[in-house]
């Protein structure tokens, strides 16, 4: 195992005397070559645990171990063994893309260090036409792929990648995606942190949900359906932004952002949900709508809704 978390517990506090359980109770681990997808809303807890495993804050309770050691009586082994990604945006200042890289390279491999991998990268994700530029003139997508290329030149045996996709262009995902399977294939693991279910699905070996500082379920991507086998889902954009739209009765659960809903059903219910939307279509409520087999936002959206029990 590259990493084994158990009973880990974080604790801040909170306003007046209350206390903030960030994170509560979380036991999970990572084989070598995993990509882990970690998802959660924001203030789940997702950087707590990541700031725990990297040594920069220590838990009330509970173990870390990397490589069957524990991080918590020697942080700094964690900033060895792991390398990030972080959330926000790392400031290159005039340090153009090729030489924030290239430094990032020589700090973590020393002497082992080949350049040749640099420009591997670079080519591998198409950012050869920002190489040269200064990083405070660079888009934000150019920016992230080079702050991944960063946490990735001479990687850790965990690499942490926070929101790595956020403002990269749909081709340089699947780039990025390519980069990061050849990285588990030589057997480095990832730990992929996100509020993009749909395209951690995709990229993930296998998934954690973390909702209000605790696991609710983890699992492959297709044990995390299974809870969801005999159901589907409505996606469905409504033309303008009402307030109201009567679901129907039979929804098991739904989710609104602006324009978009999606709500799962029974199978049983396809057509009536079929001839309810049809009708809404009609009314003009709704501009267009798709049925599908239920995903993993699906099971997200149900248990961080609280209509499931939670696993422990
Ligand atoms: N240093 C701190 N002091 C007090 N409360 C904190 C501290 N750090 C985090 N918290 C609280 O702990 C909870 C979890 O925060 P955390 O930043 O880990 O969430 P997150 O899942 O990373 O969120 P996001 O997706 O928005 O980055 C939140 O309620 C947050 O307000």
């Amino acid at each position: 195992m590259i990493l084994e978390v158990e009973g880990l517990t974080k604790r801040f506090a909170g306003r007046g005397k209350s206390v903030k359980v960030a994170n509560d109770n979380l036991t999970f681990s990572i084989k070598e070559g995993e990509i882990f997808g970690l998802l959660g809303q924001n203030g789940a807890g997702k950087t707590t645990l990541v700031n725990q495993i990297l040594g920069l804050i220590t838990p009330d309770s509970g173990t870390i171990n990397l490589l069957g050691e524990s991080i918590i009586q020697s942080p700094a082994r964690a900033r060895s063994i792991c390398s990030v990604q972080p959330q926000s945006q790392v400031p290159l200042g005039l340090l153009t893309p090729k030489q924030a890289v290239t430094l990032m390279g020589k700090m973590r491999a020393g002497k082992k260090f080949n350049p040749k991998r640099v420009d591997m990268l670079f080519e591998e994700l198409n950012m050869d036409e920002w190489a040269n530029v200064e990083g405070e003139k660079l888009s934000g997508g150019a920016r992230r792929l080079t702050a991944f290329c960063m946490a990735v030149v001479a990687p850790g045996k965990l690499v942490i990648l926070d929101e790595p996709t956020n403002d990269v262009d749909p081709v340089r995902r699947r780039y990025l995606w390519q980069v990061i399977r050849k990285l588990t294939n030589d057997g480095t693991s990832v730990i992929l942190v996100t509020h993009n279910v749909v395209e951690a699905e995709k990229a993930v070996d296998r998934v954690a949900i973390l909702h209000k500082g605790r696991l609710l379920t983890q699992g492959t991507p297709s044990e995390v359906k299974s809870k969801v086998r005999d159901q589907m889902r409505l996606e469905m954009n409504l033309l303008k932004d009402f307030d109201e739209i009567d679901m129907p009765t039979w929804t098991i659960s739904s989710n609104r952002k602006g324009a978009r809903i999606i709500m799962t059903i029974d199978q049983e219910q396809v057509s009536s949900t079929i001839d309810w939307v049809k009708d809404r279509v009609e009314k003009g409520f709704v501009m267009d709508y798709s049925l599908s087999p239920s995903t993993i936002e699906d099971v997200y959206i149900e248990l961080t809704s609280g209509r499931w029990e939670w696993d422990e």
